[in-house]
């Protein structure tokens, strides 16, 4: 039995503190060879651990890292024959590398809150600094992919360890953002 729960190999040390000026770079995927290169030129925001089953994780990692860009800061720069979307009907659309299986750029081009932001995994960024993960999201949803009930205070314990408060879908000020938007689509709120 491991003395402490695994969240993520890039978290599990500490969250290591990024730079605030962060303004972007390249995202590789995992091949040696042909690597999937994109361009993130602009901030980055929202940046947080997921446990859902969509979002891509290093193998052996209970979440991933992710965050959102706005999608004109997203450009493919080499490779880009070797990706394909994962999921056509899901809200994001994931952009994976059908190689090593890395998810490069999430583009949400469906009517939602989200509409124009790209999800991407600040993890693959060649360069240091991205701005570290601020909360956890879809904690329970680590189940779905194999982690025991049983295994669950000690990965929400371990998350407010780590100063990644745990939800189980995303935190306030998101899920506020996507209710304010659905009040104001169906006409309930006017500001
Ligand atoms: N419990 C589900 C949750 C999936 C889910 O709703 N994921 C969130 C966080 S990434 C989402 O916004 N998904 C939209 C999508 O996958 O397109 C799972 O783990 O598969
Ligand atoms: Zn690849
Ligand atoms: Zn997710």
């Amino acid at each position: 039995m491991p003395s402490q729960v695994s969240i993520h190999p890039a978290l599990d040390g500490g969250v290591k503190a990024g730079q605030a000026n962060f303004s972007g770079g390249t995202l590789v995927c995992a091949c040696t060879d042909r690597p999937v290169k994109v361009a993130i030129s602009g901030a980055i925001a929202h940046n947080h651990a997921c446990g859902c089953t969509k979002c891509w994780k290093p193998n052996g990692a209970a979440f991933s890292i992710v965050a959102v860009t706005a999608h004109e800061n997203v450009k493919v720069l080499e490779n880009g024959d070797k990706l394909a979307v994962v999921d056509p009907d899901a809200l994001i659309q994931r952009h994976a590398c059908e190689a090593c299986g890395v998810h490069m750029y999430g583009p949400v081009e469906r009517d939602h809150a989200f509409k124009g932001l790209d999800f991407i995994h600040p993890e693959r960024f060649q360069e240091s600094g991205w701005p570290e993960p601020g909360f956890a999201a879809f904690v329970s949803s680590i189940i779905e992919s194999g982690t025991p009930p049983s295994a669950m205070a000690s990965v929400r314990s371990r998350l407010k360890e780590l100063h990644l408060e745990p939800y189980d879908c995303l935190n306030p000020p998101l899920m506020d953002a996507i209710a304010t938007w659905a009040a104001k689509k169906a006409g309930t709120l006017r500001e």
